[in-house]
C-alpha cells in the first residue's frame, strides 16, 4: 500500500507504526470513549492523537491490546481498520451507541451485531452489494458470552448501517424520505434490532482483509417505541457496553492461547 505519511511505516491518518498497537483492538466511534476504555487496560499509554483517531495501548491479562476511535461513519472507520491492520492488528471489537428498532430493544440494553445492512457507501467500494456484512463468529460468540457473564440484558441480530444520522431520525425532512421510510419499514419487518453507522463498513473491510471483527452497542433509546407511545428509556452511559467488549476480549485472548 502506498504510504502518504512521508515517513516509512508511519500510518498517515492514525499516526501509528508497527509495534504501537496490539493484535486486539477496540474501536469506539467517539474519541472521548478511548480514555474510558483504556482505563480497563493495565498500564495504558496514549500512543497517538490525530484527527478523529485517538489510540491508547496497554495490556489485558498480560496481552498487548489497543483502543482506537474511528470517528462517525464508514469512511473514517474503514481508514482506522486498514491502518491498524498495516500495524499488525487482526481482531477488532467495535463498541458503539445505537438506536433500538425492534420493539423489545430498550434503552440501556446491549445489542450484539451478527450482521449489518449495507445502506451506507463505504462497503460498496470494497464488495458487491450481494456480499453480506457479517460479524466474525468467534468474536460474536465471545460478545454474547461476555454479556451473559456480566448479567446484561442483551439482544443479538442484524443492525442497520447508514450514512445519515438525521435520515434515520427525521426521514420526512429528506427529499428522498419516501425511499428511506419504505426501506426502514422493510428492515423492521425483517427483525432488525438497531441502527448505527460503522459495522457494515468494518465487517466488509474485515472480510476483504481476512481479519476478525464484531460489534456491541449501548442502546440509547428506541424511536419505534416512542412512535407507539411505549416507555422509552434514554441513556448515554456506555460503561456497560465497554465492559462487555473488555470481557469479550478476555475470552478471545484465553481462547487464542489454547
Ligand atoms: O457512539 P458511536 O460509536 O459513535 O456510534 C454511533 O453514534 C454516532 C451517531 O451519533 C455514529 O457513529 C453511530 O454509529
Ligand atoms: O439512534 C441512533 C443512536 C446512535 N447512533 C445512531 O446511528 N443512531
Amino acid at each position: 500500500m502506498q504510504n502518504y505519511s512521508g515517513e516509512e511505516g508511519l500510518q498517515y491518518h492514525l499516526q501509528i507504526r508497527k509495534g504501537d498497537v496490539g493484535r486486539y483492538v477496540i474501536l469506539p466511534g467517539d474519541p472521548k470513549r478511548c480514555k474510558k476504555i483504556a482505563a480497563y487496560f493495565e498500564n495504558p499509554v496514549l500512543v497517538a492523537d490525530s484527527r478523529e483517531f485517538v489510540t491508547y495501548t496497554g495490556t489485558l491479562d498480560g496481552v498487548k491490546v489497543s483502543v482506537t476511535s474511528t470517528g462517525i461513519g464508514g469512511p473514517s472507520a474503514s481508514i482506522a481498520m486498514e491502518e491498524l491492520i498495516q500495524c499488525g492488528a487482526d481482531t477488532f471489537i467495535r463498541v458503539g451507541t445505537c438506536g433500538g428498532m425492534a420493539l423489545d430493544v430498550e434503552g440501556g440494553d446491549i445489542v450484539v451485531a451478527t450482521g449489518a445492512i449495507r445502506a451506507e457507501g463505504t462497503s460498496k467500494e470494497y464488495a458487491p452489494i450481494e456480499f453480506p456484512a457479517v460479524a466474525d463468529l468467534t468474536v460474536t460468540n465471545a460478545l454474547v458470552q461476555a454479556a451473559k457473564n456480566l448479567g446484561k440484558k442483551w439482544h443479538a441480530g442484524v443492525v442497520q448501517c447508514k450514512d445519515s444520522f438525521y435520515g434515520q431520525h427525521d426521514p420526512e425532512q429528506m427529499p428522498v424520505g419516501d425511499e428511506l421510510l419504505k426501506k426502514w419499514d422493510a428492515w423492521m419487518k425483517l427483525g432488525c434490532k438497531a441502527s448505527e453507522m460503522e459495522s457494515a463498513a468494518l465487517f466488509i473491510v474485515a472480510s476483504a482483509r481476512g481479519v476478525r471483527a464484531g460489534s456491541d452497542f449501548l442502546v440509547m433509546g428506541n424511536q419505534e417505541r416512542v412512535k407507539r407511545g411505549m416507555e422509552n428509556h434514554i441513556t448515554h452511559d456506555t460503561e456497560g457496553a465497554i465492559q462487555v467488549a473488555i470481557e469479550a476480549l478476555r475470552i478471545l485472548i484465553r481462547e487464542d492461547q489454547k
